[in-house]
């Protein structure tokens, strides 16, 4: 668990970070969303100590950050940052074995953790390797700039953009990824963005930072039905309020039982996407599976039914 304890930073006279307070429980994904200058990066870089907070402390596992020197502290915090920060002389496996390394892992305990993070990151290992960064797309050079960041199965991983500079088809897909590799680790994340779709979209927990302070912390469904200041609402936006809400419900909520044709929907997929195939293909229901067997099925109108239930 980390605990963030009335952290403020002052330049100037002036509070970049103003007191903000947090509990992330371990294995989630917080996204610390807000708009330029609300203070997200000074937040997270006062968490590896990259800044030291002018009041305040942060807590890992109940130990205090401040209790260690800052390079120590780093080693057991990952950072992933935009634009990846890979070692161009170094090969792939030299930039992910890098913190491994640095704790003194044997070779092949090394070598062993950079194939499972290719392999977790869909890169065939025998493959890549021994390439170096210039030899990679940047969709490839963002997973391994993550991979790095995840070497040394950090208590926690700190993530600032980190889709910052991808395009947004490369970006929805980065981020499905993380959230696949981060619930196969169980890893504890931070991630800063500006963006809201991604922090909906990734978030267990979303903190809204507006002016250096913390004005919302919540899941995604609580920040979209009840935004906390006016400022929240705005950066939730009104327009396709039910839409988003119907990305947060899953099919195997409102299967039900009854025939239907044509391609079937995992249970695990959301009625947005089940509302996306029903009027792509022009039906009204669809056949839901889980694994190989159909459990039933979804309609259009259940799913309209929602939609209006929780907007
Ligand atoms: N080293 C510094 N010296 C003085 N002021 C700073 C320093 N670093 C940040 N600030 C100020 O603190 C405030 C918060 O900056 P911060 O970078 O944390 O915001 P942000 O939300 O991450 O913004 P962005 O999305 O643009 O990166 C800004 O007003 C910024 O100008």
């Amino acid at each position: 668990m980390i605990e963030i304890d009335q952290i403020s930073k002052v330049y100037d006279g002036k509070a970049a970070v103003d007191a903000v307070s947090m509990t992330v429980e371990t294995g989630t994904i917080t996204v610390i969303v807000g708009t330029s200058g609300s203070g997200k990066t000074t937040l997270l870089r006062m968490i590896n100590r990259l800044e030291e907070p002018t009041s305040g402390e942060v807590r890992i596992n109940g130990v205090v950050t401040t209790s260690m020197p800052g390079h120590i502290l780093r080693r057991r915090i990952g950072y992933a940052i935009q634009g990846h920060g890979l070692f161009p002389h170094h090969t792939v496996g030299r930039n992910i074995g890098a913190v491994p390394q640095l704790l003194g892992w044997s070779k092949e305990k090394t070598r062993a953790r950079v194939d499972e993070l290719l392999d977790l990151f869909s890169m065939d290992p025998a493959q890549f390797r021994d390439r170096y960064p210039a030899e990679l797309s940047g969709g490839q050079q963002q997973r391994v700039g993550v991979a790095r960041a995840l070497a040394s199965r950090p208590d926690l991983l700190l993530m600032d953009e980190p889709f910052g500079a991808l395009d947004p088809i490369i970006r929805a897909r980065a981020q499905t990824d993380l959230r696949r590799i981060q619930r196969t680790l169980g890893s504890t994340i931070m991630l800063v963005t500006h963006d809201m779709e991604e922090a909906i979209h990734l978030g267990d927990r979303v903190a809204v930072m507006d002016g250096g302070q913390l004005v919302q912390h919540g899941t995604p469904a609580e920040i979209i039905q009840n935004p906390a200041t006016a400022f929240v609402a705005d950066m939730v936006g009104g327009v396709d309020r039910p839409l988003r809400l119907l990305s947060l419900i899953a099919v195997a909520d409102i299967v039900e039982d009854g025939p239907a044709t044509g391609t079937p929907i995992a249970a695990e997929a959301s009625l947005r996407d089940a509302l996306s195939a029903c009027l792509w293909s022009g039906r009204d229901a669809l056949p839901v599976t889980r694994g190989d067997a159909i459990i039933g099925r979804v309609t259009l109108p259940a799913i309209r039914a929602q939609a209006q239930a929780t907007a």
